[in-house]
C-alpha cells in the first residue's frame, strides 16, 4: 500500500512537471528559511515573467510570418541605375501616399545634393586640363589673346562663388551618409537611418535618431541659403554657350543622367522649395546592399494589404547578394533601361543593353525562380527618344541594325527582325533570349495600343515560371478576362516627357492588381 501510495506521488510529480517545469525548478527544499522562501519566489516570478514575454514574442513572430505569407512580396532587379529605386518610390506614392508625405522634407535635401552634384560636374569638366586642349579656367601659358578674356574671366569668377557649394557637399557627405569622401553620387547604406538624419521620423524611429544635432541643422540650414545665394550662378554656369560646348565635345548628355536637376535651379534653390512628385522620382540615391520594405497599402481599393519590396544595389559587385532573396519573392520585376549607346559604370567596357540581357537570361534560367512571376519593364524610353532625336545611330552600337531608320518607331516597333532588340540579342548571339525577344516584340507592339492612342514609356513582359506567356496565352487572355471586360491598359501608359511619376504610377498599380489577382487566381 505505501509502495503505491509512493508511485502515485512521483508519477503525478512526473505530470506536474511537464505541465509546468517551474514547479520542479523551483521546488522549495527541505527546512527552507522565510528569506530563501522570498528569494526562491521573487526568482520564480521573474522567470514566469521572461517566459511569458517569450511566448508572446514568438507569437508575434508568428503573426508576422503569416502576414508576410499573404503579403505580395516583390523583388526588385536590374543593373545599377535602372530605377529600382524609383519604382519603389512609385509604389510608395501610388499605395502609402500618407507615409510618403512625411518623407517628403528629406527628399528635398537630396535634390538639392543632387543639384550640387551637377554643379561639381560641370565645374570639374570646365576646369579639366588635358594634354592638348586649353582649360576653360587656366589662363594660357603663352601670352595670347586668351589671358584676359572674358570667358576666362567669366567662368573662373562663376568656379570662385560656387566653391564653397562643394565644400558644403563633402559637410553633408561626412556626416550624414555611410561614406565621408566627396563621392559622386549620394550612397546611404541599408535601414532608415540616413532618413532619420535628415529629420525624418516615424513610429519604428527613436526620439533620438530622428533629433538633428544642432550641427546638421545648421548644416541644414546653410545649404538653403547657399544656394539662395548661388543660385544666378548656377543658372549662368549651366547656361553658359562654352559649358555648353565642353559637354557637347565631350558627348556628356547631363541631361540624361540620374538625378538631374539643373533645369530647376530657379525652383529648387528657393528656400520655400517643396518638391513634387515628380522631383521625388527623379532623386537619386544609390542603395548599397538589399532593403525590404513594408508598405500597408491605405487608397481605397487596396487598403490594409501589405507589400514586401526588396530593393538592391544593381552594382555587379553587389549582384552574389540578391540570391537569398530569391525563394521568398512572388514576383521579381526586372529593369531593363533603354540605352543602347550607354556602357556600365563599373566596367566602361560593357554596354548597358547587353548587360541587362545577360542578367535576364540568367535571372529566368535560375531553378530558385522556377516558381516565380518575373515581369521585365524596359523603361528610359524618354532617353531613347532624346537620344535618337539627337541623331545618334543605333547601328553604330548594334551593327545588325543595318540602314532600318533611325527613330523611335522603327526601333521599338518590332514588327520585323531588324528592330533593335531582336537584333541586339542575335548580335550579342543569345539564342536563347531570341525567343524571348520574340515575346517582347509581341508585348511592345501591345503597348502601344494605349488609351490616348500614343506611345508608352514603359513596357511589361509577363512571364510564369519561367515561361513567358504571350498576350494570346489562354492564361493570360483569362486574366485579362478576369480583371477587367476591357484590354488592360496596365502596360501602357503615357507620358510626354520625363513625367516618370504619373506614368510608373499608373503602370506599376496595373502591375499590382495583376499580381494580387494572379496570387489568387494561382496562374
Ligand atoms: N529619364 C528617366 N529617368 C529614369 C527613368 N526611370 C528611372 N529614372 C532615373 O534614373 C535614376 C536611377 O534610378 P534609381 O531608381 O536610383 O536606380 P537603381 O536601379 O535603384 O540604382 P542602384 O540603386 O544604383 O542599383 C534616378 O534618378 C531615376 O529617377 C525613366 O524611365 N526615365
Ligand atoms: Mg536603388
Amino acid at each position: 500500500m505505501v509502495a503505491i501510495l509512493k508511485l502515485k506521488q512521483k508519477q503525478r510529480a512526473t505530470m506536474e512537471s511537464s505541465e509546468n517545469p517551474f514547479i520542479v525548478a523551483f521546488r522549495a527544499p527541505a527546512n527552507e528559511t522565510e528569506d530563501e522562501r522570498i528569494r526562491r519566489v521573487r526568482a520564480l516570478q521573474d522567470a514566469q515573467r521572461v517566459s511569458r514575454q517569450i511566448d508572446e514574442s514568438l507569437q508575434e513572430t508568428k503573426r508576422i510570418l503569416e502576414r508576410r505569407r499573404r503579403a505580395t512580396r516583390i523583388l526588385l532587379l536590374g543593373q545599377a541605375e535602372s530605377g529600382k529605386s524609383a519604382v519603389l518610390k512609385n509604389f510608395q506614392l501610388a499605395f502609402t501616399p500618407q507615409q510618403f508625405q512625411k518623407e517628403r522634407d528629406v527628399w528635398r535635401t537630396i535634390i538639392q545634393l543632387n543639384l550640387i552634384s551637377s554643379v561639381r560636374t560641370l565645374l570639374n569638366l570646365i576646369n579639366e586640363v588635358e594634354p592638348n586642349a586649353q582649360s576653360l579656367l587656366t589662363p594660357p601659358q603663352t601670352p595670347g589673346n586668351h589671358l584676359n578674356s572674358p570667358l576666362n574671366n567669366k567662368l573662373r569668377r562663376i568656379h570662385l562663388v560656387l566653391s564653397p557649394l562643394l565644400s558644403m557637399e563633402t559637410d553633408f557627405n561626412k556626416i550624414l551618409f555611410a561614406n565621408g569622401g566627396s563621392p559622386r553620387e549620394i550612397r546611404v547604406t541599408t535601414g532608415n537611418t540616413w532618413k532619420s538624419k535628415l529629420g525624418f521620423r516615424d513610429s519604428a524611429t527613436s526620439q533620438q535618431e530622428s533629433e538633428l544635432t544642432n550641427a546638421q541643422n545648421s548644416i541644414k540650414n546653410n545649404l538653403i541659403q547657399l544656394l539662395e545665394a548661388s543660385k544666378d550662378n548656377i543658372e549662368l554656369l549651366w547656361k553658359d554657350k562654352d559649358t555648353q560646348r565642353a559637354l557637347e565635345e565631350r558627348e556628356i548628355n547631363l541631361r540624361d543622367s540620374p538625378g538631374f536637376f539643373l533645369d530647376d535651379v530657379d525652383r529648387i534653390a528657393s528656400p520655400s522649395y517643396q518638391p513634387t512628385d515628380s522631383d521625388i522620382v527623379r532623386a537619386r540615391v544609390r542603395t548599397d546592399g538589399v532593403e525590404e520594405h513594408h508598405l500597408v497599402a491605405e487608397t481605397a481599393r487596396l487598403k490594409g494589404n501589405d507589400f514586401y519590396i526588396t530593393d538592391v544595389s544593381g552594382m555587379r559587385s553587389a549582384r552574389h547578394s540578391w540570391i537569398p532573396f530569391f525563394d521568398d519573392s512572388q514576383a521579381i520585376l526586372f529593369l531593363a533601361p533603354l540605352m543602347f549607346n550607354q556602357m556600365l559604370e563599373e566596367d566602361p567596357h560593357v554596354n548597358r543593353l547587353e548587360d541587362s540581357l545577360l542578367l535576364w537570361k540568367e535571372i529566368c534560367l535560375n531553378v530558385l525562380l522556377a516558381n516565380c512571376n518575373i515581369i521585365i519593364f524596359f523603361n528610359k524610353m524618354d532617353i531613347l527618344r532624346r537620344t535618337l532625336e539627337s541623331g545618334v545611330e543605333v547601328r553604330k552600337y548594334v551593327p545588325s541594325y543595318g540602314d532600318a531608320p533611325n527613330d523611335v518607331a522603327s526601333v521599338t516597333k518590332c514588327e520585323h527582325e531588324r528592330a533593335l532588340l531582336p537584333c541586339l540579342s542575335s548580335s550579342f548571339n543569345l539564342q536563347l533570349s531570341w525567343k524571348f525577344m520574340i515575346w517582347i516584340t509581341d508585348l511592345l507592339h501591345f503597348s502601344q495600343i494605349s488609351k490616348t492612342g500614343s506611345r508608352a514609356t514603359m513596357f511589361v513582359i509577363l512571364c510564369s515560371q519561367i515561361r513567358l506567356l504571350p498576350l494570346s496565352d489562354p492564361k493570360v487572355c483569362h486574366l485579362q478576362r478576369k480583371l477587367s471586360p476591357k484590354p488592360r491598359t496596365f502596360i501602357s501608359h503615357e507620358t510626354s516627357a520625363i513625367d516618370i511619376n504619373s506614368t510608373t504610377a499608373l503602370v506599376v498599380t496595373g502591375i499590382c492588381l495583376l499580381l494580387l489577382e494572379s496570387v489568387r487566381l494561382r496562374i
